[in-house]
């Protein structure tokens, strides 16, 4: 399988600069998600490297083919020998699952007893070899969707662009359908790209994320460093949870950075050599706070504070509280029951804070 390079590729509808020359290569046999809010240029990306968008300008390769070149060269779209799958199941009600999966067989002119073995290999792959002679009207939403991605793969494309592929799914097949496409993807081989607005699908299923916003590239990592080493403020709060502090830095004699907010008594320690100066913004993630007990913090304790509880809710393995800090808000997520309105003693550690600039 080869690698795909995208470079430089821009793309406007009108006024609307959807993207702005965007760099980014996805290597062979890798899972490659591109993560974003609605609206950020997921789909034109994919739709321009499947070939169903032209863009302004750029250049899109598969290992050493050129398929786009600034409009020199735009290989038509089932040239290309992409395996696409929409977030609408797309598959043929009036063809029965055999015929669906074979249809782009025939559309090849492949002889029909090679049609059939291959066709077979690929229900058998995606575990719908017995309902081969069902219709998509006799089939679960699950099953619809991996009858789209057995005729994606029918005819064993170079790359597999998956566009939101499970937003139709209820959020227990969800996750069942996620851990059994990174499976088989892991199984083939096959380099995919992978749409996706859902945080915990990105992080649960891809070997690199790429985080978007309004056609730009925000961060491209692993799910790990995206996570734990967001690049700026958008990522810490696109994935997952985060507290955003806004303060002032203040330099310390001792050489340790810290960083005042309004409304607390003494200013955070932060890690050193966070480059501070002036205003800054800091994520701490709700997991990394640590709550004590009311007997209080240990003296070597730094960062603590103590909070109001203003709302707390359950969620099963986990309470999430909202308390006042200062003159902002801070969630927690901890397994210890409090009741609303009452105190927190809480520690933020200092290697659990992220300094960024102002906003
Ligand atoms: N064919 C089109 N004509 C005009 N504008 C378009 C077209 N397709 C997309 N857009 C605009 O381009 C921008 C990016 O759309 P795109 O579908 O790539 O976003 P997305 O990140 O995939 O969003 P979503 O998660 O909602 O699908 C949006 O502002 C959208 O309205």
């Amino acid at each position: 399988m080869p690698d795909l390079t995208l470079t430089k590729v821009a793309k406007s509808f009108g006024a609307n600069v959807v993207l702005h020359d965007l760099d980014l290569r996805v290597r062979d046999g890798e899972l490659f998600t591109l993560l974003g809010p609605s609206g950020c240029g997921k789909s034109t990306t994919l739709w321009s490297i499947a070939g169903l968008h032209s863009p302004d300008r750029g250049t899109i390769t598969f290992g050493d083919r050129v398929v786009f070149d600034g409009g020199r060269i735009d290989v038509a779209p089932e040239r290309r020998n992409c395996g696409v799958v929409f977030q609408s199941y797309a598959v043929w009600p009036h063809l029965s699952v055999h015929d669906n999966v074979a249809y782009p067989l025939k559309l090849r002119k492949e002889k029909r007893s090679a049609r059939a073995a291959r066709v077979r290999e690929v229900l058998e792959l995606v575990e719908l070899d017995h309902l081969e002679q069902r219709y998509p009207h006799e089939l679960s939403g699950g099953q619809q969707q991996r009858v789209a991605l057995a005729r994606a793969l029918a005819h064993p494309p170079d790359l597999l662009l998956l566009d939101e592929p499970f937003s139709n799914l209820d959020a227990k097949l969800r996750e069942r359908a996620r851990e059994w496409l990174r499976a088989l993807q892991r199984r083939i081989g096959v380099t995919t790209v992978f749409v996706t607005h859902d945080q915990h699908e990105a992080l649960s299923m891809s070997d690199r994320i790429m985080v978007m916003d309004q056609g730009r590239v925000r961060q491209i990592g692993t799910p790990e460093e995206i996570y734990q080493e967001p690049a700026d403020v958008f990522v810490a709060d696109f994935v997952g949870t985060v507290n955003v502090l806004a303060g002032r830095a203040v330099p310390g004699a001792d050489g340790t950075a810290r960083v005042r907010l309004d409304g607390l008594v003494r200013p955070l320690v932060v890690p050193a050599g966070a480059g501070l100066d002036g205003d800054v913004r800091l994520t701490v993630r709700p997991e990394r706070i640590v709550v004590h007990p009311p007997s209080g913090a240990p003296a070597d304790a730094v960062n603590v504070v103590t909070v109001k509880v203003r709302s707390r809710a359950f969620l099963g393995d986990h309470y999430r509280y909202v308390a006042d800090l200062g003159e902002r808000e801070l969630v927690v997520r901890t397994l210890a029951p409090v009741d609303h309105g009452s105190e927190l003693i809480v520690e933020l550690p200092p290697d659990a804070i992220r300094v960024f600039g102002p906003a």
